[in-house]
């Protein structure tokens, strides 16, 4: 008892001293407390999470961090494949995320019954308008509001619309076919490289805008992404896809109130939108042609049909996500169908084959109907779209009342988020073949020994498996559209170019989550002609509809005598294969309205001459015809209001004949051959002719004619030449 009592007295101010130590310190209240408590409800919330059973990296598990950093290593697309190819159909990505690999599941979570909802993760797509935050078609998460987005456009997405923008995928595509002849291929020096993928990028761009509102961004005539937007748009999409693995972080990064540091703004594509918009509803937008319809007079149409539904705020937002959610998508899949065609040859052979056999007119792009017959081309686009989609995220869902019990037999209840991805699910073995992992377009055609009805399943079952553009309610409204510009755009340049990577043993370089951006395809394009001499016999008339010719094709009318050739043109004929027309030991011949040319970035032998009149050939004339000749023959030919221009020599040169040439504009001609000439009324352009004075007089030709005057020869001549004649 006495030492108890003594230890007592000893040991009391000590226990209270230990007592007061261990009272709480600030740092332990403030820091150790809440994380231990954090810690504690993860591991609470870990152990007791019915999605506890599903296999998945160990962090994912706790916290949407883990995937959130995935996004930042722009490997999203292949760790997420890796995983299923480690843990099997189903994996873990998140607390509540599950990442699924069972096309048999793409009816159900993309359903049309309005129960699957879109999670928040497509939310920070978004803007705050008079205050409040706006959600557009892509990114509403209420099927309510989506459908009376939907409803009022959604006629407008459909094929018979789609086709009516053919002239205007027609002219910027040809207008892509020029910019890359002028400055990659008809260089000095030879066809250079360009950035491929990056052109096909502006080519998109400029693409959706004149659809949209009939106004291109200009990016192929600046030949850069001058303003920014392209680059700025990618960085948007990082924004969207990392913050969208969290969407709280939103409120505070965008929609707060003091300080914005969201994704970057799309001024120049905001201010066209608007300013076209106002233009339009003023009657004053220049750039629009009723003749050939737009989106943008599309979604006014709308307000009409829809007064209920659609403001003016609303159509603005359909023209910005058409342009946002058309343009690099549609730039990603062309980069792949490009890319994995020219990384195989013998598939690049084969499809330019098959497109050079069809015989579709090389002076057009290809049109829609007849691309849409090639069965390797569409193989090829097929093929590239599963082994390469644009979109390469898990496309999240709710689970609705209910919950749903997977294919093996695990129950998930209501409320998870799960979703397939296209770049896993257009992989899957089971589906596409062991070789899944390989580009081998041959998979989408009838396989010898397979039957009508065979093929028939197979192709049901793969379309069935395909997310390339989402699936159900909430399927890719832009989906026609993209299609269309494919085929078109695949067709018309592999018909009008033969195109190679600059270096075939380089691999491009992808930068993926929700869209898989690829960088350096760099190639060389040499332009396609015809390669042939084409011999015409006597008694011909040949006569061009608006925009017909010969490309690479020589004319050779040779020992014969009545021709007449009308609104032709004719370009870029190699020396092995003559002139764009030859008249040899001829006569009779009347060449009217028609275009010859070449380039001067080549030595002037290597396209040798463009209409060339020799060996005695008699009665000749060429008129209103664009461009040059030469080497007029010793009998009688006529120029009548012809238009030369930047020809590199012999513009013409009359070595033997008598030539009659009146009301002729020669602009930028660097002839220096000589012969005897009587010119009367023709405009040299500032220059002299110095040619030998010769015998013929303004009464000379047994025909008549009228003089347009010498002054009034170069503001007349260059509107009435060329292959303008319409029939
Ligand atoms: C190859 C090109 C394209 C691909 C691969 C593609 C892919 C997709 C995908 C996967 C979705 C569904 C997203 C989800 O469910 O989470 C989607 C939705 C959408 N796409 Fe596309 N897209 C393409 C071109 C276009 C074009 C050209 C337009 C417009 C002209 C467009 C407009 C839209 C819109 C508005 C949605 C939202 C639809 C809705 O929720 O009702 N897309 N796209």
């Amino acid at each position: 008892m006495d030492s108890h009592a003594g230890l007592d007295g000893v040991l009391q101010p000590q226990v209270l001293k230990l007592t007061l130590r261990t009272l709480p310190s600030p740092f332990i209240s403030l820091v150790v407390i809440p994380i231990l408590s954090i810690l504690g409800w993860y591991v609470i919330s870990w152990a007791t999470n019915p999605l506890k059973k599903y296999p998945g990296p160990f962090l994912a598990g706790f916290t949407n961090w883990w995937r959130l950093y995935q996004t930042r290593t722009g490997r999203y697309h292949e760790i997420v494949y890796d995983l299923h190819k480690k843990y099997g159909p189903i994996v873990r990505i998140g607390p509540n995320t599950l990442d699924l690999d069972y096309p048999e599941l793409i009816k159900t979570i993309y359903s049309t019954d309005g129960k699957w909802l879109k999670t928040e993760f497509y939310h920070n797509n978004s803007a705050i308008v008079n205050g409040k935050i706006t959600y557009h078609i892509f990114s509403t998460t209420s099927p309510t509001e989506h459908a009376k987005m939907k409803r009022p456009v959604a006629k407008y997405y459909s094929t018979s619309y789609v086709q009516a923008l053919e002239p205007h995928v027609d002219a910027v595509l040809n207008d892509f076919c020029k910019y890359v002849e002028e400055r990659f291929i008809n260089v000095p020096g030879g066809p250079k490289e360009l950035d491929f993928g990056e052109w096909l990028g502006y080519h998109a761009w400029d693409l959706i805008s004149s659809v949209t509102f009939s106004r291109r961004f200009g990016y192929m005539e600046h030949g850069s992404d001058f303003d920014g937007t392209i680059e700025k748009a990618e960085a948007a999409l990082r924004y969207f896809q990392t913050v969208g693995q969290i969407p709280i972080l939103d409120y505070f990064l965008d929609k707060n109130p003091i300080k914005r540091v969201g994704p970057p703004n799309l001024v120049h594509p905001a201010r066209i939108a608007v300013q076209s918009f106002v233009a339009r509803l003023q009657g004053k937008d220049e750039n629009y042609d009723p003749k050939n319809p737009d989106y943008l007079q599309h979604f006014i149409d709308s307000k009409e049909t829809h007064p209920d539904l659609v403001d003016d705020n609303q159509i603005i937002s359909d023209v910005l996500v058409n342009l946002l959610a058309g343009a690099d998508t549609t730039a990603i899949a062309l980069r792949a169908v490009f890319y994995y065609m020219l990384k195989n040859r013998s598939v690049y052979n084969r499809v330019s084959e098959e497109i050079q056999a069809a015989g579709f007119d090389r002076s057009k792009p290809v049109p829609y109907s007849g691309a849409r017959q090639l069965p390797y081309l569409e193989a090829c686009v097929r093929e590239a779209l599963r082994i390469h989609p644009a979109a390469a995220m898990l496309l999240e869902r709710y689970v609705p009342a209910g919950g749903i019990t997977l294919p093996d037999g695990s129950f998930v209840p209501a409320g998870t988020a799960v979703g397939l991805n296209p770049w896993v699910v257009s992989r899957n073995k089971s589906i596409f073949g062991e070789d899944s992992d390989t580009f081998r377009p041959e998979r989408w055609l009838q396989q010898p020994g397979e039957d009508d009805e065979a093929f028939h399943v197979r192709m049901q079952k793969w379309n069935a498996a395909d997310l390339t553009f989402g699936n159900g309610s909430r399927i890719c409204t832009g989906r026609n559209f993209a299609m269309f510009e494919l085929y078109k755009v695949c067709a018309t340049l592999l018909h009008r170019f033969e195109i190679e990577l600059a270096d075939p043993t380089k691999e491009w370089k992808v930068w993926g989550s929700w869209f898989t951006i690829q960088k350096d395809v760099i190639a060389k394009m040499k332009r396609v002609y015809g390669n042939a001499k084409v011999r015409i016999g006597s008694n011909k008339t040949i006569i061009g509809l608006p925009g017909a010719g010969f490309n690479g094709v020589g004319l050779h009318f040779r020992r014969q005598s009545n021709l007449i050739l009308r609104n032709i043109v004719s370009s870029f004929v190699e020396a092995d294969n003559g002139d764009g027309l030859t008249i040899e030991k001829s006569s009779n011949v009347w060449v009217d309205h028609c275009e010859f040319y070449s380039t001067l970035a080549r030595d002037k032998d290597f396209y040798d001459g463009l209409v060339d009149i020799s060996h005695g050939s008699e009665w000749v004339t060429i008129s209103h015809d664009n461009n040059g000749s030469e080497d007029t023959g010793h009998l009688h030919v006529t120029y009548a209001n012809n238009y030369w221009k930047d020809c590199g020599s012999r513009g013409p040169l009359i070595r033997f004949g008598t030539a009659h040439i009146y009301n002729s504009y020669y602009e930028n001609e660097y002839s220096k051959q000589v012969g005897y000439a009587v010119e009367i009324d023709n405009e040299f352009g500032g220059a002299n002719n110095t040619a030998p004075t010769g015998t013929l007089t303004a009464s000379s030709p047994p025909y008549s004619y009228s003089l347009l005057g010498s002054s009034n020869v170069a503001a007349t001549v260059p509107k009435e030449v060329g292959a303008i004649l319409s029939f």
